[in-house]
C-alpha cells in the first residue's frame, strides 16, 4: 500500500461523517467564563463579558458582530495573543491560560494557523517557500510525508502549478490560497481566518470561502472565521454573534433557511440597531 501523504497523527474523516457528527465528539478550543477588561476606572472597557464557547473540531465557525463588539479580542485570547482578565482558555487538551510567552509562541507556531485580509506573504520567497515557512520558523525542514501533504494541499487549492512563482506574480485570490496552504501546512489544531476575503472580488471570495469550508470537511480542519460579511459567514457551519462582549446568538447554518446570508444580515442589523 502506498504511503498516505496525510500525516497520521490525525485521521481523515470519511465524507459521510458530517461536521455536526464530528463536533459531537471533539472540541478544538474552549473558553470558560472568559472576560477581558481593558484599562481601569472611568476609562475601563469590558471587551469580553463572561464568554463560554466551545469551538467544534472539524467545523467552520464564523464570529460576527457590530464594530467594537469584541470579535478581535475573542480571537486574540483564543490565540494566546492577549490574556483573559477572568476565565480559562484551552486549545485541544492544553489549558493555555497560564502559559508563559515562550510556551505560547511554540503553541502558536505548531498548533495554530492564521489567514489575514492582507495575505502577509513574503514577497521575495516562492509560493513553495512561503508555504513551508512555518517549518523553517520551527527550526526544521519538512519531512517527506509533510512535503507530500503540502503538495496535496497546493493541488487541492488549485495552485499546484504555481509553486515556483513569487507572490506578485499571482492574483489576489491565488495569494490568499497560498496563505491558506501556509496556515494548514503544519496541520494546526485551529486556523483563524480574520476577514480573509476583505481584499478579494466577490468571485474570488466565494471560491476561497468554499475552499476553506471544503478543507474543514475533507481534512477535519477546524477554522474560525472572523468577519463582518454575512455572505462570508453564510459558508460557515455555525455563526456566533458577539454584542457588547457577550454571545448574543449561536446559529447553525442548517437552520438559516434558503437565504442564509440574508438571515445573518438581518440578525446583524438588529444587533446594530439595539447597540
Ligand atoms: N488594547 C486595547 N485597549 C483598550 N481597549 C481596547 C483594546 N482593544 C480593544 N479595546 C476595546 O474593546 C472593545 C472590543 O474591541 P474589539 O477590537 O475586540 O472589537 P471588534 O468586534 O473586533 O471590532 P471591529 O469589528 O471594529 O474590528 C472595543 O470597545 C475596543 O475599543
Amino acid at each position: 500500500m502506498s504511503e498516505s501523504p496525510i500525516p497520521t497523527h490525525r485521521s481523515t474523516p470519511t465524507p459521510a461523517i458530517a461536521a455536526r457528527d464530528i463536533a459531537a465528539r471533539d472540541i478544538a478550543a474552549r473558553a470558560v467564563g472568559v472576560s477581558k477588561i481593558y484599562g481601569t476606572g472611568e476609562s475601563q472597557t469590558r471587551a469580553l463579558d463572561n464568554i463560554d464557547l466551545d469551538i467544534e473540531a472539524g467545523s467552520l465557525t464564523a464570529i460576527m458582530g457590530p464594530s467594537g463588539s469584541g470579535k478581535s479580542t475573542l480571537m486574540h485570547v483564543f490565540a494566546g495573543l492577549d490574556s483573559p482578565t477572568h476565565g480559562r482558555i484551552s486549545i485541544g487538551d492544553t489549558d493555555i491560560t497560564d502559559l508563559d510567552d515562550n510556551a505560547l509562541t511554540l503553541l502558536r507556531r505548531r498548533s495554530l494557523g492564521f489567514v489575514f485580509q492582507a495575505f502577509n506573504l513574503v514577497p521575495t520567497l516562492s509560493v513553495m517557500s512561503n508555504v513551508t515557512l512555518p517549518f523553517e520558523l520551527d527550526g526544521r525542514r519538512p519531512s517527506a510525508l509533510e512535503l507530500a501533504w503540502v503538495r496535496e494541499l497546493l493541488g487541492r487549492l488549485g495552485i499546484g502549478m504555481l509553486e515556483s512563482r513569487r507572490p506578485h506574480e499571482l492574483s489576489g485570490g491565488q495569494q490568499q490560497r497560498v496563505a491558506i496552504a501556509r496556515a494548514l501546512a503544519m496541520r494546526p489544531q485551529l486556523v483563524f481566518a480574520d476577514e480573509p476575503t476583505g481584499n478579494l472580488d466577490s468571485k474570488s471570495s466565494r471560491e476561497v470561502l468554499g475552499l476553506l469550508r471544503d478543507l474543514t470537511r475533507e481534512y477535519q480542519q477546524t477554522v474560525v472565521l472572523v468577519t463582518h460579511d454575512p455572505v462570508a459567514a453564510s459558508h460557515a457551519d455555525r455563526v456566533i454573534f458577539i454584542a457588547d462582549g457577550s454571545i448574543a446568538h449561536d446559529v447553525r447554518s442548517v437552520d438559516l433557511g434558503a437565504e442564509p446570508a440574508k438571515a445573518l444580515s438581518d440578525i446583524i442589523l438588529n444587533l446594530e440597531v439595539s447597540a
